[in-house]
């Protein structure tokens, strides 16, 4: 027998404010995040279209190459949640595949961030919830533990702890620590307005580019080298 450590579950986002992140792109709300952190290298497997989700994140870290306890996680889900495995970025072994996703769904998760390998890709691709994984291998885990569920993780060099804001989409996963949900999505609005009106511009012919040299200085470069 080995351990899981179980946390208390974090708290739960105003469904509003979910609402609203589903209308945020995850560059959006990297950049009202000061374009620092967020989850690196962990994408759609291939194949894979859906469309934004957003829900609270249920944390799981689990010896890298093993699943037992993202098993015992599935069991523990509430609807909405966004499963965050910690797997140590490990992809020399799959700790989740078509079988776990097609029992997640029934589970009401929203989604399952993996850092780590996931395998069965095409019939994770072709399910109904998005599966985000830092890479996929035909090889199988082993169910033997140990980990822990709702505590805090990492995933992508991100930390995640259980109830943060997960957002997933076609450019990766982004996390809203919960007590920043309302200020972060707030800031994410208005940059995605001030992007509209640059949309506009552009297809006006009005965009304006003055700000590149005023930024840069510029060295001409001739067949002699630089002057
Ligand atoms: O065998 C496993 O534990 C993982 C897997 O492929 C599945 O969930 O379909
Ligand atoms: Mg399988």
């Amino acid at each position: 027998m080995s351990t899981c450590r179980r946390h208390p579950a974090g708290p739960r986002p105003d469904p509003g404010l979910l609402v609203r992140c589903r209308d945020l792109p995850t560059s959006i709300l990297s950049d009202s995040m000061e374009r620092v952190g967020g989850v690196r290298g962990v994408h759609w497997v291939p194949g894979g279209r859906w469309p934004r989700v957003a829900g609270p994140a249920l944390t799981v870290r689990t010896r890298p190459g093993d699943n037992l306890v993202i098993h015992r996680a599935l069991d523990l889900a509430e609807p909405g949640d966004v499963l965050v495995v910690d797997g140590g970025g490990f992809l020399e072994r799959a700790v989740l595949g078509e079988i776990m996703g097609r029992y997640a769904v029934t589970r009401g998760i929203a989604a399952i961030v993996v850092d780590g390998a996931v395998r069965d890709a095409e019939g994770l691709a072709a399910g109904p919830i998005p599966v985000f994984a830092a890479g996929i291998n035909h090889l199988g885990p082993y169910k033997d533990g140990p980990g822990e569920v709702h505590g805090p993780v990492q995933a992508g060099g991100s930390v995640v702890r259980s109830g943060d804001l997960v957002v997933g989409d076609a450019d990766g996963v982004v996390v809203v620590p919960h007590e920043r949900g309302s200020e972060v999505v707030g800031r994410g609005e208005q940059r995605l307005r001030a992007e509209e009106e640059q949309f506009a511009e552009i297809a006006a012919g009005t965009f304006d580019r003055s700000w590149v040299l005023e930024t840069l200085t510029e060295e001409l470069v001739t067949g002699d080298g630089p002057r």
